[in-house]
Protein backbone atom coordinates (compact mmCIF):
# COMPACT_ATOMS: atom_id res chain seq x y z
CA UNK A 1 0.00 0.00 0.00
CA UNK A 2 1.37 3.61 -0.74
CA UNK A 3 1.73 6.00 2.32
CA UNK A 4 -1.88 7.88 0.73
CA UNK A 5 -3.35 4.04 0.54
CA UNK A 6 -2.85 3.56 4.19
CA UNK A 7 -3.95 6.79 5.24
CA UNK A 8 -7.20 6.52 2.93
CA UNK A 9 -7.56 3.04 4.72
CA UNK A 10 -7.26 4.56 8.34
CA UNK A 11 -9.93 7.26 7.46
CA UNK A 12 -12.44 4.40 6.13
CA UNK A 13 -11.73 2.54 9.38
CA UNK A 14 -12.14 5.74 11.67
CA UNK A 15 -15.48 6.45 10.05
CA UNK A 16 -17.05 2.77 10.64
CA UNK A 17 -15.10 3.13 14.68
CA UNK A 18 -16.81 6.59 15.36
CA UNK A 19 -20.16 4.80 13.74
CA UNK A 20 -19.69 2.06 16.54
CA UNK A 21 -19.05 4.09 19.47
CA UNK A 22 -22.30 6.13 18.64
CA UNK A 23 -24.28 3.03 18.04
CA UNK A 24 -22.72 1.01 21.05
CA UNK A 25 -21.32 -1.32 17.91
CA UNK A 26 -18.24 -3.65 18.10
CA UNK A 27 -14.77 -2.37 19.34
CA UNK A 28 -12.17 -0.94 17.06
CA UNK A 29 -9.98 -4.11 17.31
CA UNK A 30 -12.50 -6.08 16.24
CA UNK A 31 -13.65 -4.10 13.41
CA UNK A 32 -9.75 -3.16 12.51
CA UNK A 33 -9.46 -7.00 12.62
CA UNK A 34 -12.54 -7.46 10.30
CA UNK A 35 -11.56 -4.88 7.60
CA UNK A 36 -7.72 -6.70 7.30
CA UNK A 37 -9.63 -10.14 6.76
CA UNK A 38 -11.75 -8.93 3.56
CA UNK A 39 -8.47 -7.02 2.46
CA UNK A 40 -5.19 -9.90 2.30
CA UNK A 41 -3.84 -7.61 0.07
CA UNK A 42 -2.13 -5.46 3.32
CA UNK A 43 0.86 -6.61 4.15
CA UNK A 44 1.93 -7.02 7.99
CA UNK A 45 3.61 -3.74 8.05
CA UNK A 46 1.07 -2.49 6.44
CA UNK A 47 -1.42 -3.58 8.90
CA UNK A 48 0.79 -2.10 11.47
CA UNK A 49 1.16 1.23 10.04
CA UNK A 50 -2.93 1.85 9.70
CA UNK A 51 -3.40 0.43 12.80
CA UNK A 52 -0.64 3.53 14.54
CA UNK A 53 -2.37 5.58 12.12
CA UNK A 54 -5.91 4.70 13.39
CA UNK A 55 -5.15 4.61 17.07
CA UNK A 56 -2.88 7.95 16.86
CA UNK A 57 -5.85 9.76 15.85
CA UNK A 58 -8.30 8.08 18.26
CA UNK A 59 -5.96 9.72 21.20
CA UNK A 60 -5.74 12.88 19.50
CA UNK A 61 -9.57 13.36 19.72
CA UNK A 62 -11.09 13.92 22.40
CA UNK A 63 -14.60 14.19 21.45
CA UNK A 64 -16.48 11.87 19.17
CA UNK A 65 -15.42 13.65 15.84
CA UNK A 66 -17.47 14.15 12.79
CA UNK A 67 -15.84 11.55 10.24
CA UNK A 68 -12.96 9.17 9.60
CA UNK A 69 -11.64 12.59 7.37
CA UNK A 70 -11.59 15.04 10.56
CA UNK A 71 -10.33 12.61 12.76
CA UNK A 72 -7.29 12.24 10.63
CA UNK A 73 -7.01 15.89 9.67
CA UNK A 74 -6.25 16.82 13.66
CA UNK A 75 -3.80 14.48 13.28
CA UNK A 76 -2.37 16.02 10.67
CA UNK A 77 -2.13 19.59 12.71
CA UNK A 78 0.21 17.34 15.54
CA UNK A 79 2.21 15.65 12.34
CA UNK A 80 2.23 17.73 9.44
CA UNK A 81 4.18 15.59 7.54
CA UNK A 82 1.34 13.27 7.12
CA UNK A 83 -0.19 16.49 4.92
CA UNK A 84 1.28 15.22 1.92
CA UNK A 85 -0.58 11.95 1.70
CA UNK A 86 -3.65 13.76 1.06
CA UNK A 87 -2.51 13.69 -2.52
CA UNK A 88 -5.49 13.02 -4.43
CA UNK A 89 -4.10 10.11 -5.77
CA UNK A 90 -6.31 6.97 -7.06
CA UNK A 91 -6.69 5.29 -3.71
CA UNK A 92 -5.62 8.04 -1.82
CA UNK A 93 -7.52 10.75 0.32
CA UNK A 94 -8.48 13.92 -1.68
CA UNK A 95 -5.95 16.86 -0.86
CA UNK A 96 -7.02 18.76 1.56
CA UNK A 97 -8.95 22.23 1.24
CA UNK A 98 -8.97 25.47 2.88
CA UNK A 99 -11.45 25.53 6.16
CA UNK A 100 -12.46 21.89 6.09
CA UNK A 101 -13.81 20.44 9.39
CA UNK A 102 -10.84 19.18 11.67
CA UNK A 103 -12.24 17.33 14.96
CA UNK A 104 -11.11 18.88 18.32
CA UNK A 105 -8.01 17.88 19.63
CA UNK A 106 -8.41 16.30 23.98
CA UNK A 107 -8.09 14.44 25.77
CA UNK A 108 -11.95 13.24 26.38
CA UNK A 109 -15.31 14.88 25.95
CA UNK A 110 -15.91 18.39 28.06
CA UNK A 111 -18.44 16.69 30.27
CA UNK A 112 -16.56 14.08 31.07
CA UNK A 113 -13.08 16.12 31.74
CA UNK A 114 -15.20 17.97 34.23
CA UNK A 115 -15.72 14.37 36.14
CA UNK A 116 -11.95 13.55 35.93
CA UNK A 117 -11.23 17.04 37.73
CA UNK A 118 -13.96 16.11 39.71
CA UNK A 119 -12.31 13.48 40.68
CA UNK A 120 -8.40 15.12 41.02
CA UNK A 121 -7.56 13.25 37.31
CA UNK A 122 -5.45 16.50 36.39
CA UNK A 123 -4.51 17.16 32.93
CA UNK A 124 -0.85 15.15 33.19
CA UNK A 125 -2.77 11.98 34.43
CA UNK A 126 -5.51 12.17 31.96
CA UNK A 127 -2.63 12.01 29.26
CA UNK A 128 -1.48 8.96 31.02
CA UNK A 129 -4.77 7.42 30.75
CA UNK A 130 -3.98 7.69 26.84
CA UNK A 131 -0.83 6.16 26.82
CA UNK A 132 0.35 2.80 24.92
CA UNK A 133 -0.57 0.13 27.70
CA UNK A 134 2.52 -2.38 28.38
CA UNK A 135 2.21 -6.15 28.24
CA UNK A 136 1.96 -7.56 31.59
CA UNK A 137 1.41 -10.95 32.16
CA UNK A 138 0.62 -13.12 35.84
CA UNK A 139 2.60 -16.41 35.99
CA UNK A 140 0.15 -18.85 37.62
CA UNK A 141 1.47 -20.51 40.79
CA UNK A 142 -0.57 -23.51 40.33
CA UNK A 143 2.14 -24.37 37.55
CA UNK A 144 5.10 -22.63 37.64
CA UNK A 145 7.00 -20.01 39.46
CA UNK A 146 8.06 -16.10 38.41
CA UNK A 147 11.44 -16.98 38.25
CA UNK A 148 10.98 -20.02 35.84
CA UNK A 149 8.87 -18.03 33.42
CA UNK A 150 11.22 -15.47 33.34
CA UNK A 151 13.72 -17.16 32.58
CA UNK A 152 11.88 -18.74 29.08
CA UNK A 153 10.97 -15.17 28.09
CA UNK A 154 13.52 -13.20 27.16
CA UNK A 155 13.20 -9.23 28.35
CA UNK A 156 10.47 -10.46 31.01
CA UNK A 157 10.81 -8.11 33.96
CA UNK A 158 9.31 -8.56 37.26
CA UNK A 159 6.98 -5.92 38.54
CA UNK A 160 7.73 -4.82 41.99
CA UNK A 161 4.10 -5.33 43.44
CA UNK A 162 2.55 -7.71 41.48
CA UNK A 163 4.38 -10.77 43.43
CA UNK A 164 3.63 -13.05 40.55
CA UNK A 165 3.72 -10.59 38.06
CA UNK A 166 6.23 -9.61 34.84
CA UNK A 167 6.54 -7.01 31.98
CA UNK A 168 7.00 -8.46 28.67
CA UNK A 169 8.53 -6.09 25.53
CA UNK A 170 5.49 -4.83 24.14
CA UNK A 171 5.48 -7.19 20.60
CA UNK A 172 6.31 -10.45 22.27
CA UNK A 173 3.56 -12.59 20.57
CA UNK A 174 2.09 -14.84 23.85
CA UNK A 175 -0.25 -16.59 22.46
CA UNK A 176 2.48 -18.03 20.46
CA UNK A 177 4.24 -20.01 23.65
CA UNK A 178 3.88 -23.20 24.61
CA UNK A 179 3.53 -22.14 28.17
CA UNK A 180 0.70 -20.44 27.22
CA UNK A 181 -0.99 -22.83 25.80
CA UNK A 182 0.22 -24.75 29.27
CA UNK A 183 -1.67 -22.55 31.51
CA UNK A 184 1.39 -21.63 33.21
CA UNK A 185 0.50 -17.80 32.83
CA UNK A 186 -2.34 -15.49 31.74
CA UNK A 187 -2.51 -12.05 29.95
CA UNK A 188 -3.49 -9.54 33.16
CA UNK A 189 -2.66 -6.24 33.99
CA UNK A 190 -0.56 -5.37 36.68
CA UNK A 191 -3.19 -2.77 38.47
CA UNK A 192 -5.59 -5.80 38.18
CA UNK A 193 -3.54 -8.20 39.69
CA UNK A 194 -2.91 -5.71 42.64
CA UNK A 195 -6.66 -5.63 43.18
CA UNK A 196 -7.05 -9.18 43.30
CA UNK A 197 -4.41 -9.26 46.33
CA UNK A 198 -6.47 -6.82 47.75
CA UNK A 199 -8.85 -9.22 48.48
CA UNK A 200 -6.37 -11.37 50.94
CA UNK A 201 -8.16 -14.71 49.74
CA UNK A 202 -6.71 -17.50 51.25
CA UNK A 203 -6.59 -21.26 50.64
CA UNK A 204 -9.75 -23.13 52.54
CA UNK A 205 -12.17 -20.24 52.00
CA UNK A 206 -15.12 -19.98 50.04
CA UNK A 207 -15.39 -16.91 48.05
CA UNK A 208 -18.20 -15.62 45.54
CA UNK A 209 -17.01 -14.10 42.31
CA UNK A 210 -20.08 -11.72 41.44
CA UNK A 211 -18.90 -10.02 38.46
CA UNK A 212 -16.72 -12.81 36.99
CA UNK A 213 -17.04 -12.49 33.65
CA UNK A 214 -14.81 -14.55 31.76
CA UNK A 215 -12.86 -15.56 34.94
CA UNK A 216 -9.41 -13.11 34.91
CA UNK A 217 -10.02 -12.44 38.58
CA UNK A 218 -11.47 -15.57 39.53
CA UNK A 219 -8.39 -17.75 37.93
CA UNK A 220 -5.90 -15.17 40.44
CA UNK A 221 -8.23 -15.44 43.13
CA UNK A 222 -7.69 -19.28 42.49
CA UNK A 223 -3.70 -19.55 42.46
CA UNK A 224 -3.68 -17.23 45.35
CA UNK A 225 -5.98 -19.77 47.59
CA UNK A 226 -4.00 -22.64 45.78
CA UNK A 227 -6.32 -24.26 44.43
CA UNK A 228 -7.96 -25.15 48.04
CA UNK A 229 -11.47 -24.18 49.26
CA UNK A 230 -14.81 -22.52 46.91
CA UNK A 231 -15.04 -19.84 44.51
CA UNK A 232 -18.42 -19.55 42.81
CA UNK A 233 -18.19 -17.47 39.72
CA UNK A 234 -21.43 -15.49 38.66
CA UNK A 235 -21.97 -13.12 35.67
CA UNK A 236 -25.33 -12.29 33.57
CA UNK A 237 -23.59 -12.62 30.73
CA UNK A 238 -23.54 -16.18 29.57
CA UNK A 239 -21.11 -15.23 26.40
CA UNK A 240 -17.99 -14.13 28.82
CA UNK A 241 -19.09 -16.76 31.63
CA UNK A 242 -19.20 -19.47 29.20
CA UNK A 243 -15.14 -18.90 28.29
CA UNK A 244 -14.13 -19.40 31.90
CA UNK A 245 -14.49 -23.25 32.36
CA UNK A 246 -11.98 -23.83 29.46
CA UNK A 247 -9.75 -21.01 31.37
CA UNK A 248 -9.99 -22.93 33.94
CA UNK A 249 -8.50 -26.57 32.80
CA UNK A 250 -6.03 -24.78 30.84
CA UNK A 251 -4.58 -23.02 33.76
CA UNK A 252 -5.50 -26.51 36.68
CA UNK A 253 -7.75 -24.48 38.58
CA UNK A 254 -10.52 -27.03 39.90
CA UNK A 255 -12.63 -24.81 43.13
CA UNK A 256 -14.27 -22.74 40.72
CA UNK A 257 -17.88 -23.05 39.96
CA UNK A 258 -19.90 -20.71 37.55
CA UNK A 259 -23.22 -19.92 37.98
CA UNK A 260 -25.21 -17.49 34.98
CA UNK A 261 -27.40 -15.27 36.77
CA UNK A 262 -30.64 -13.98 35.57
CA UNK A 263 -30.76 -10.16 35.63
CA UNK A 264 -33.72 -9.09 38.43
CA UNK A 265 -33.27 -13.17 39.63
CA UNK A 266 -30.33 -12.76 41.17
CA UNK A 267 -31.36 -12.31 45.03
CA UNK A 268 -33.27 -15.50 44.31
CA UNK A 269 -30.69 -17.18 42.61
CA UNK A 270 -28.20 -16.50 45.25
CA UNK A 271 -30.33 -17.27 47.67
CA UNK A 272 -27.90 -20.73 49.09
CA UNK A 273 -25.05 -18.16 49.25
CA UNK A 274 -26.80 -15.73 51.67
CA UNK A 275 -24.42 -15.15 54.39
CA UNK A 276 -21.82 -17.56 53.90
CA UNK A 277 -19.16 -16.15 52.06
CA UNK A 278 -15.59 -15.07 53.51
CA UNK A 279 -15.01 -12.60 50.54
CA UNK A 280 -17.39 -11.40 47.92
CA UNK A 281 -15.71 -9.79 45.11
CA UNK A 282 -17.40 -7.27 43.05
CA UNK A 283 -15.51 -6.44 40.16
CA UNK A 284 -18.42 -4.15 38.71
CA UNK A 285 -19.18 -3.13 35.16
CA UNK A 286 -18.14 0.25 35.09
CA UNK A 287 -17.09 3.27 32.22
CA UNK A 288 -13.29 1.67 32.33
CA UNK A 289 -11.86 5.07 32.15
CA UNK A 290 -8.80 3.53 33.76
CA UNK A 291 -8.53 1.27 30.76
CA UNK A 292 -8.64 3.79 27.59
CA UNK A 293 -4.93 2.92 27.20
CA UNK A 294 -6.35 -0.32 25.66
CA UNK A 295 -9.71 1.58 24.15
CA UNK A 296 -9.08 4.87 23.78
CA UNK A 297 -12.65 5.14 21.56
CA UNK A 298 -14.38 4.12 24.84
CA UNK A 299 -14.34 7.50 25.91
CA UNK A 300 -16.39 8.32 22.73
CA UNK A 301 -19.32 5.43 23.89
CA UNK A 302 -20.00 6.92 27.27
CA UNK A 303 -22.78 9.41 27.75
CA UNK A 304 -23.97 11.27 31.00
CA UNK A 305 -27.26 8.47 30.87
CA UNK A 306 -25.08 5.66 30.43
CA UNK A 307 -22.40 6.75 33.41
CA UNK A 308 -25.58 6.94 35.83
CA UNK A 309 -27.07 3.70 34.45
CA UNK A 310 -23.70 1.99 35.36
CA UNK A 311 -23.48 3.99 38.73
CA UNK A 312 -26.85 2.60 39.57
CA UNK A 313 -26.10 -0.95 38.53
CA UNK A 314 -23.00 -1.18 40.80
CA UNK A 315 -24.63 0.17 43.84
CA UNK A 316 -27.31 -2.79 43.07
CA UNK A 317 -24.30 -5.39 42.94
CA UNK A 318 -23.11 -4.37 46.37
CA UNK A 319 -26.66 -4.42 47.95
CA UNK A 320 -26.72 -7.96 46.46
CA UNK A 321 -23.18 -9.09 47.54
CA UNK A 322 -23.34 -7.42 50.70
CA UNK A 323 -26.18 -10.24 51.61
CA UNK A 324 -23.74 -13.05 50.81
CA UNK A 325 -20.82 -11.81 53.14
CA UNK A 326 -20.88 -13.60 56.48
CA UNK A 327 -20.13 -11.42 59.49
CA UNK A 328 -16.26 -10.25 59.67
CA UNK A 329 -16.43 -11.55 56.18
CA UNK A 330 -15.39 -9.10 53.61
CA UNK A 331 -17.54 -7.59 50.37
CA UNK A 332 -14.16 -6.28 47.67
CA UNK A 333 -14.98 -3.43 45.22
CA UNK A 334 -13.22 -3.12 42.55
CA UNK A 335 -13.69 -0.70 38.94
CA UNK A 336 -11.60 -0.10 36.53
CA UNK A 337 -12.32 3.47 36.80
CA UNK A 338 -10.62 6.42 38.17
CA UNK A 339 -13.86 8.51 38.67
CA UNK A 340 -14.87 9.08 42.04
CA UNK A 341 -18.79 8.32 40.62
CA UNK A 342 -17.98 4.94 40.29
CA UNK A 343 -15.21 4.22 42.95
CA UNK A 344 -14.73 6.69 46.22
CA UNK A 345 -18.40 8.09 46.27
CA UNK A 346 -19.86 4.86 45.51
CA UNK A 347 -18.34 3.12 48.64
CA UNK A 348 -18.96 6.26 50.64
CA UNK A 349 -23.10 6.06 49.65
CA UNK A 350 -22.98 2.51 50.55
CA UNK A 351 -21.34 2.57 53.91
CA UNK A 352 -23.55 5.53 54.57
CA UNK A 353 -26.40 2.67 53.57
CA UNK A 354 -25.15 -0.37 55.32
CA UNK A 355 -24.91 0.39 59.21
CA UNK A 356 -22.07 -1.07 60.73
CA UNK A 357 -19.92 -2.03 57.63
CA UNK A 358 -16.16 -1.06 58.47
CA UNK A 359 -13.29 -0.16 55.81
CA UNK A 360 -10.18 -2.76 56.04
CA UNK A 361 -7.18 0.00 55.27
CA UNK A 362 -5.10 -2.01 52.17
CA UNK A 363 -1.45 -1.71 52.00
CA UNK A 364 -1.19 -2.62 48.32
CA UNK A 365 2.55 -1.32 47.66
CA UNK A 366 0.83 0.65 44.58
CA UNK A 367 -1.77 3.39 43.85
CA UNK A 368 -2.97 5.88 46.65
CA UNK A 369 -5.85 6.44 49.05
CA UNK A 370 -8.90 7.18 47.54
CA UNK A 371 -12.03 7.85 49.84
CA UNK A 372 -12.48 4.25 52.05
CA UNK A 373 -10.58 2.54 49.20
CA UNK A 374 -7.58 3.33 47.10
CA UNK A 375 -6.72 4.05 43.30
CA UNK A 376 -4.24 3.18 40.41
CA UNK A 377 -3.17 5.44 38.00
CA UNK A 378 -1.49 4.88 34.42
CA UNK A 379 0.91 7.73 35.82
CA UNK A 380 1.14 7.23 39.59
CA UNK A 381 1.58 3.09 38.99
CA UNK A 382 2.20 2.50 35.49
CA UNK A 383 -0.96 0.45 35.35
CA UNK A 384 -4.51 0.65 34.24
CA UNK A 385 -6.50 2.52 36.49
CA UNK A 386 -8.53 1.01 39.36
CA UNK A 387 -10.13 1.91 42.24
CA UNK A 388 -10.64 -1.00 44.96
CA UNK A 389 -11.80 -0.80 48.37
CA UNK A 390 -12.76 -3.76 51.12
CA UNK A 391 -15.67 -3.65 53.35
CA UNK A 392 -15.72 -5.90 56.61
CA UNK A 393 -19.28 -6.83 57.91
CA UNK A 394 -20.11 -6.67 61.35
C1 LIG B 1 -15.37 -5.60 34.80
S1 LIG B 1 -16.25 -6.92 34.13
C2 LIG B 1 -15.62 -8.31 35.00
C3 LIG B 1 -14.26 -8.76 34.59
C4 LIG B 1 -13.79 -10.03 35.28
N1 LIG B 1 -13.97 -10.00 36.71
C5 LIG B 1 -12.32 -10.30 34.99
O1 LIG B 1 -11.46 -10.06 35.83
O2 LIG B 1 -12.04 -10.79 33.89
C6 LIG B 1 -17.84 -6.72 34.85
C7 LIG B 1 -18.79 -7.88 34.64
O3 LIG B 1 -19.99 -7.61 35.34
C8 LIG B 1 -21.03 -8.29 34.68
N2 LIG B 1 -22.34 -7.79 35.16
C9 LIG B 1 -23.07 -6.76 34.75
N3 LIG B 1 -24.21 -6.66 35.46
C10 LIG B 1 -24.19 -7.65 36.35
C11 LIG B 1 -25.10 -8.10 37.38
N4 LIG B 1 -26.25 -7.45 37.60
N5 LIG B 1 -24.77 -9.18 38.11
C12 LIG B 1 -23.59 -9.81 37.87
N6 LIG B 1 -22.70 -9.44 36.91
C13 LIG B 1 -23.01 -8.39 36.18
C14 LIG B 1 -20.72 -8.04 33.23
O4 LIG B 1 -21.34 -8.99 32.40
C15 LIG B 1 -19.20 -8.14 33.21
O5 LIG B 1 -18.77 -9.41 32.83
Amino acid sequence: MTPAARTQAAIDLLDRIIAAARDQGAAADTLIARWFAERRFAGSKDRRAVRELIYDAIRRCGERPESGRAAMLALVAERPELAATFDGSPYGPATIEAGEPVATAGHAPGWLIKKLRASDIGIEEQAALLDRAPLDIRVNRLKATREEIAAALPGAEPLGFAPDGLRLPADTRVDQLSAYAEGRFEVQDAGSQVVTLAAGAEPGQRVVDLCAGGGGKTLALAALMANRGSILACDVDRGRLQRLPERAVRAGVTMAETRLLNPNREAEQLGDQVVGSDIVLVDAPCSGTGTWRRNPEARWRLTHERLDKLVATQRHIMGLAAELVRPGGALVYIVCSVLDDEGASQVQAFLNAYSGWTVETLALGAGRPRGAGVRLTPLGDSTDGFFVAKMIRP
